[in-house]
């Protein structure tokens, strides 16, 4: 799938992983949309977005996935702005086992609210042209990640979400792939907080630093890289691409049925 006039609606486009999605969505052709609720950060990445690739070729919505109005709203000024949408990168998400609640809201619920509401825009049945989502989950989505158990718990939710969309999909021929990336610790502000935002697993900071030392770090462009290739190629539904720091492989799932 080639990205030359497509257009991508981005959450948490403004730092971190989503940052680097949105520059490489835009470097290869696409119209994007940055969603995201810090509107200093979005904006200073448009500006230089801007000076690059042309203003008319991003556009920020200042919007946050715990709510469907501002999706809703968001989604119509994309579509109206740009003339549809073809690519979702459902990308936005924090770490606070503190504030748990809020973490399933955004990292699951803000998924699961995006998705839904963007299938009237690109669903074949609906009038759609069909397309891609992608989302964010996390090598904390395949296994046990005993620091934070409902951060986890909210990946284990995106990888079952996105791969029962998948099905759905071909299924009732919405003619939407949907694949999500499943990356190791990468160098960005959430990683830089984890130790503040352990919550009553706080004593377990110790054990996270040791398992950063011990996984290595990745950069954003690399995450970005494998959502591209999650994006362009059209062999990947239900895929799910495990990134490490020194390797990325796609996820094999045990057959329950
Ligand atoms: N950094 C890491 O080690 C890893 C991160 N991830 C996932 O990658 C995604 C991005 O994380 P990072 O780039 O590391 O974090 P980050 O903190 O650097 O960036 C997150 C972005 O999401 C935005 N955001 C937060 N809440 C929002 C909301 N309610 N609505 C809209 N935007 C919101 C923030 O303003 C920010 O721009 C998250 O889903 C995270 O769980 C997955 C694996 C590893
Ligand atoms: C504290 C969270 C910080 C950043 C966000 C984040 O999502 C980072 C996650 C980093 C690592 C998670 C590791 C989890 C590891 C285990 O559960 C493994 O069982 C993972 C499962 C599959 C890997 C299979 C393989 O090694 O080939």
């Amino acid at each position: 799938m080639a990205l030359n006039g497509k257009t991508a609606v981005v959450t948490g486009a403004a730092l971190g992983i989503g940052r680097a999605i949105t520059e490489i969505l835009v470097k290869n052709g696409a119209k994007v949309a940055l969603l995201d609720v810090n509107e200093a950060e979005a904006k200073t990445l448009k500006k230089a977005l801007d000076k690059q690739y042309g203003q008319e070729n991003t556009l920020f919505v200042k919007c946050d996935v715990e709510s469907e109005e501002q999706i809703k709203a968001a989604l119509q000024t994309t579509a109206d702005t740009f003339g549809g949408i073809d690519i979702v990168c459902n990308n936005a998400g924090i770490l606070n086992e503190g504030e748990w609640e809020k973490t399933v809201s955004i990292n699951l619920l803000g998924v699961i609210r995006v998705t839904y509401l963007v299938l009237k825009h690109m669903n074949k049945l609906s009038g759609g042209r069909g397309g891609v989502v992608v989302n964010t989950a996390s090598m904390a989505g395949l296994g046990p990640f005993l620091t934070c158990p409902a951060y986890s718990a909210t990946k284990h939710g995106v990888v079952g979400f996105t791969r029962s969309m998948a099905l759905a999909s071909i299924v009732s021929d919405y003619g939407i792939r949907f694949n999500a990336v499943c990356p190791g610790f990468v160098q960005t502000d959430l990683m830089d907080n984890i130790p503040n935002n352990l919550g009553q697993f706080s004593h377990l900071a110790d054990i996270e630093k040791e398992m950063v030392e011990k996984m290595g770090t990745i950069h954003p462009s690399v995450v970005a890289e494998c959502v591209l290739e999650l994006v362009t190629d059209e062999r990947k539904n239900g895929d799910h691409l495990l990134v490490k720091s020194n390797q990325k492989s796609y996820v094999t799932f045990p057959e329950v049925l």
